[in-house]
């Protein structure tokens, strides 16, 4: 690898994997090394930037995060992304190394091959394409489709092309990985996670490394010190959908949505968030985060639910000024019924 190349290292998983938990804390023990970071994230409100600059590093200060926020980074690669880049390279004082946060959704694919782009190429080299995992999800079968039922699906109808939209992502963020981080390891037994690593190998050819952590503790010198220049080896990491599409037809996100609910005050933290649990195992919601303003505290709760195991906390204090208000992105597979989920968790307020 050119030494004279900044490294970018891109962190990818499926939604609520531990990508933003990972990367903070890699900016607390990545010593001097002065990073830049990319925040993608799908759904309109930047959370993840907003938990990333609330982090304080001195390594990686506000000027040094910046969010893409016209969609998944892997569709909008010639619009934002290269843009981006040119810009953070023609900087007086040039980061030590990028860090990219691709969002939940994203195949890496089209962001790494987009480092073969001429002017990103010769400034540039991928350090290594890291791929989270929550361990725990794995475990209880998020990723495995019932292959039967697919079959049964396709029999009746031949126009299906795919299976799961759910489980081919995750196959596609495996199939990029040159680091897979099997995270959540503290949600699960110690045979639970020999399973998970069994079914994780089994869904990569390429079979690179594969550790395990929890709460995205690995150290900087790992996740920073890969050496591996993954845009030349795009060519052996195709998605499902490149393999599909040979002919270079775009992909989209459609088997996909999100939305936001604005609601007012809470009153009782505790209940809103067992009624949430309920609404979101009612109607499949695959991720939903956001900041709660719990009526009558100078604090603002920020709530993080994957699947219905639902994470909050006390962030930081209302700025003065600031107009405090609840906002929750939710997402889920299309076929989600939307306006229930919304009158759902309007009603909760
Ligand atoms: N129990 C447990 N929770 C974790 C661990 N790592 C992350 N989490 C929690 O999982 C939730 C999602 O973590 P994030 O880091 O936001 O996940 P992400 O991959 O960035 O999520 P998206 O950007 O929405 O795709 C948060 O509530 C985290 O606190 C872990 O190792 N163990």
């Amino acid at each position: 690898m050119n030494q004279q190349k900044i490294p970018a290292t891109v962190i990818t998983g499926f939604l609520g994997a531990g990508k933003t938990t990972m990367i903070r804390n890699l900016l607390t023990n990545a010593g001097g090394k002065k990073i830049a970071l990319i925040i993608n994230e799908f759904g309109d409100l930047g959370v993840d930037g907003d938990v990333l600059k609330g982090c304080g590093a001195e390594n990686c200060t506000e000027d040094d995060i910046i969010e893409l926020t016209n969609g998944c980074i892997c569709c909008t690669v010639a619009d934002d992304f290269i843009p981006t880049m040119t810009k953070l390279l023609e900087r007086e004082q040039r980061p030590d190394h990028i860090v990219i946060e691709t969002s939940g959704l994203a195949l890496p694919q089209p962001l790494v091959a987009a480092f073969n782009w001429p002017d990103i190429r010769t400034q540039v080299t991928v350090d290594g394409v890291i791929t989270v995992v929550d361990s725990a999800a794995v475990a209880a079968g998020r990723f495995a489709d019932d292959h039967d039922a697919v079959d049964a699906r396709r029999a009746e109808d031949e126009s299906l092309d795919h299976e799961s939209p759910i489980e081919e992502l995750f196959e596609d963020q495996l199939t990029c990985a040159d680091l897979i981080v099997l995270n959540k390891t503290d949600l699960i037994d110690a045979a639970g996670l020999i399973r998970v690593r069994d079914e994780v190998a089994s869904r990569t050819v390429r079979k690179p490394a594969i550790i395990e952590a929890k709460n995205g503790e690995v150290s900087a010198g790992i996740l920073l010190g890969l050496g591996i220049g993954t845009e030349d080896d795009v060519a052996n990491r195709k998605s499902h959908h490149e393999l599909e599409h040979e002919d270079g037809a775009p992909h989209d996100h459609d088997e996909f949505d999100s939305f936001v609910v604005d609601l007012g005050p809470v009153a009782d933290p505790a209940g809103f968030v067992e009624k949430l649990k309920t609404i979101i195992s009612t109607h499949d919601v695959l991720r939903l985060k956001g900041f709660v303003d719990i009526a009558g505290k100078p604090m603002r709760l920020q709530l993080q639910a994957v699947g219905s195991r639902i994470d909050h906390y006390f962030d930081r204090a209302w700025a003065p000024g600031e107009k405090r208000t609840t906002r929750l992105v939710v997402i889920g597979l299309h076929e989600m019924d939307q306006d229930a989920v919304r009158t759902a968790i309007e009603e909760l307020a």
